[in-house]
């Protein structure tokens, strides 16, 4: 790895913009000629000569002068990529803790201990090495990710088949995708049959059935609505059957290559913690340097000599670096990040997941979200003397131009009832939250929830329909009235199921100690506490128009912070006034990529758990952290002032240092307990 991150630049520089403290190369001579590797061979030079430099004189194998110039080849090199660093910030008018380290060893050095000195360079460089080598595990297990796409493709271009490099696919070519192979390519199915393993992308734990869409010219022309069984991503891999796919992305606009693009955006952005943490710095490192500076002075009170002070004062020095501090928290996101990516959730930095780690509230979006977004027509109920064929004619006509859940799945039952429908509708209109309304054979025709006639115009609500309309909700029907003109045409109750894994999932998130659950819903109070008792939610707030949502979701946030679980369909501006907005189906739909705080990949709520169990655990990690890093700090400052020795003090500041890092790491290692 050329990739050189320095604990000290995520989070020490004091003016850093982003990209530029948080990853860049040692582009030097050494690098290059050693393969990117030049800083842990440097370490392990410098120990050598260490060894050989103390040793050899010791046992008579070298003169003295000999080990001499081994002791100084070990500060050469032990000190040029710390020294290289420090100088770098320094001229950058930045300030690095690490410096701190540079002036103990110089200090050593001025006092004749050079092998201290040199020992001290030589902990300081192994540690900081494999720091960088932990922290370019984790930046790097997303690039891992880019794996899995193949190189090349076979594709059928003007009744030839050939294998072309997967940059060279250009929208609308024809994919061969054989069994059991990745696929290369974002598109949709135009022939053949499979179960696709899509859990690299997604973290779907089942394969998906994949089948050709009806019109593959529609469906090029919009790819983001072909649904789930014709739509595929690169990355994924084929089941026991042959696909041909045509191609709706480029290489580079991938699904996955802008999941990668994002995460390692994500992976650089700063949590809340890491701004305290950087906030403290500012005022602990001065006070250290006031600290040192007394204790090098203590001669002038204690009876001993200058050499000792001085001595004593670099000990300080290093044992009081907040190196680990520096780094407890970036190590922790980094890893929590990269983790979550490889389950199928894009987790949009450091602050929703620390934000998601600590809440208890969680909101659910009804329809789509807790159910599968699909109602089918249960009841139908003609008023008066209305039958049900114009009953179903009439709301058949103006839903046709209505794109709501509700109107969809009426239109689809009553063509499967009637076939084609010999009426048709005008001038419509969307009462938002509560209905529509169109003009049919010259009658202006509503259609809504009981809201919409209440408050409305126009001819009141029949107490006997009410009463009926009354008796379907409280069955947990969702229930719309149709009026034409005056005459009240009569009600029709549609039910959507709850997805399978709505229940489960509000099972595990209990488990994992989420406190309140709740629904907001736009459907009638009635439905949604039937779905809510269902699926096993505390609470649901129904009838809520979509102004409420916000107020309501605003509501849950000032009272401690709350997520809302949407599907992107009209409760986006839910999700953006939630503490965090975790938008589904992100996989699909790049508006919920872009625009979510968290994004479950997978058109389903399976992986949320996951994803509240990952933050959760970076959010212990990061805790312990934090107590671990002050804790040594707070101990070996008294104990270096009590006569601690340079050597020691190092080796427990590093150890710790690395500790912290390893920890941390345990992220990417997180299982995924679901069943
Ligand atoms: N096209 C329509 N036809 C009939 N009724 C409608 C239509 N659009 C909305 N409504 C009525 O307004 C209510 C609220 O609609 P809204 O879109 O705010 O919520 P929703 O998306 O259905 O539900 P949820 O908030 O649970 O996702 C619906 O339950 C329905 O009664
Ligand atoms: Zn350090």
């Amino acid at each position: 790895m050329s990739d050189k991150h320095n604990h000290d630049d995520a989070s020490h520089d004091d003016d850093h913009s982003q990209d530029d403290g948080h990853n860049h190369a040692h582009d030097d001579v050494f690098n290059r000629l050693l393969g990117g590797r030049a800083e842990i061979i440097f370490a392990a030079l410098c120990g050598l000569c260490l060894l050989i430099g103390w040793l050899g004189p010791k046992l008579n194998l070298i003169p003295a002068q000999a080990g001499f110039v081994f002791l100084l080849a070990a500060y050469f090199f032990g000190g040029y990529y710390a020294l290289r660093e420090a100088l770098g910030k320094i001229f950058k008018g930045q300030f690095q803790i690490d410096f701190l380290m540079l002036v103990a060893a110089s200090g050593a050095a001025f006092l004749g201990e050079w092998a201290e000195g040199a020992f001290l360079l030589f902990l300081f460089a192994i540690g900081h090495a494999l720091e960088n080598y932990a922290m370019a595990r984790a930046r790097n297990a997303v690039a891992a990710l880019a794996d899995l796409t193949p190189d090349e493709a076979l594709v059928r271009r003007g009744g030839k088949t050939e294998t072309v490099l997967i940059e060279d696919l250009v929208i609308g070519d024809i994919v061969i995708v054989r069994s059991n192979e990745r696929l290369p390519a974002d598109g949709f199915v135009i022939k053949g049959t499979s179960a696709v393993n899509q859990a690299p992308i997604t973290g779907e734990s089942a394969p998906v059935d994949k089948m050709p869409v009806k019109d593959s010219a529609i469906a090029l022309e919009n790819p983001e609505v072909v649904s789930a069984s014709g739509r595929v991503f690169a990355g994924s891999i084929n089941g026991s059957g042959s696909l041909e796919i045509q191609v709706t992305k480029l290489a580079g606009e991938t699904t996955l290559a802008r999941v990668m693009t994002m995460v390692a955006e994500a992976q650089t952005r700063q949590s809340p913690t890491q701004s305290f943490t950087k906030k403290f710095e500012k005022i602990f490192v001065p006070c250290v340097i006031v600290l040192a500076v007394l204790t090098s002075l203590s001669f002038l009170v204690l009876d001993e000599d200058p050499a000792t002070s001085f001595y004593r004062a670099m000990a300080v020095l290093v044992a009081a670096s907040p190196c680990a501090l520096a780094i407890a928290t970036p190590s922790a996101i980094l890893s929590g990040v990269a983790r979550a990516a490889r389950g199928g959730v894009l987790i949009k930095g450091g602050a929703p997941l620390e934000a998601l780690g600590s809440l208890d509230a969680i909101a659910f979006d009804k329809t789509g979200t807790l159910t599968i977004g699909e109602p089918h027509l249960v009841d139908i109920v003609p008023y008066g003397d209305t039958s049900e064929t114009e009953l179903l004619e009439i709301s058949g006509a103006v839903e046709a131009l209505s794109d709501h859940p509700l109107a969809q799945a009426v239109v689809k039952d009553v063509k499967t009832r009637l076939g084609d429908n010999p009426r048709e509708a005008s001038d419509f209109a969307n009462i938002i939250g509560q209905g529509v309304s169109a003009m049919v054979g010259g009658e202006l025709v509503h259609i809504g929830k009981t809201a919409l006639f209440d408050k409305g115009a126009g001819t009141p609500l029949p107490d006997d329909l009410r009463a009926r309309v009354d008796g379907l909700s409280a069955n947990g029907r969702t229930t719309i009235i149709v009026r034409a003109g005056t005459r009240y045409l009569g009600a029709i109750g549609l039910m959507d199921t709850p997805r399978d894994t709505a229940t489960p999932v509000i099972a595990d998130l209990r488990a994992l100690g989420l406190k309140r659950m709740m629904m907001i819903s736009g459907d009638n109070q009635n439905v949604a506490n039937a779905v809510a008792k269902e699926v096993g939610l505390d609470i649901a707030f129904g009838d809520l128009m979509p102004e409420d949502k916000v107020t309501k979701i605003a509501e849950l946030k000032a009272q401690g912070g709350v997520a809302m679980v949407g599907d992107g369909v009209n409760d986006a501006p839910a999700m953006a006034n939630a503490t965090v907005g975790i938008a589904m189906g992100a996989a699909g739909s790049d508006v919920a990529l872009e625009t979510a705080d968290i994004a479950l990949m997978a058109d389903d709520l399976e992986t949320l758990p996951f994803a509240v169990g990952l933050s959760r655990q970076t959010s212990r990690i990061i805790r312990q952290n934090l107590w671990a890093s002050l804790g040594i700090v707070a101990f070996l400052i008294p104990a270096t002032l009590f006569g601690l020795g340079i050597g020691p003090a190092v080796l427990i500041h590093e150890g710790s240092t690395l500790i912290v890092v390893f920890n941390a790491l345990r992220l990417l290692g997180y299982k995924d307990r679901r069943v």
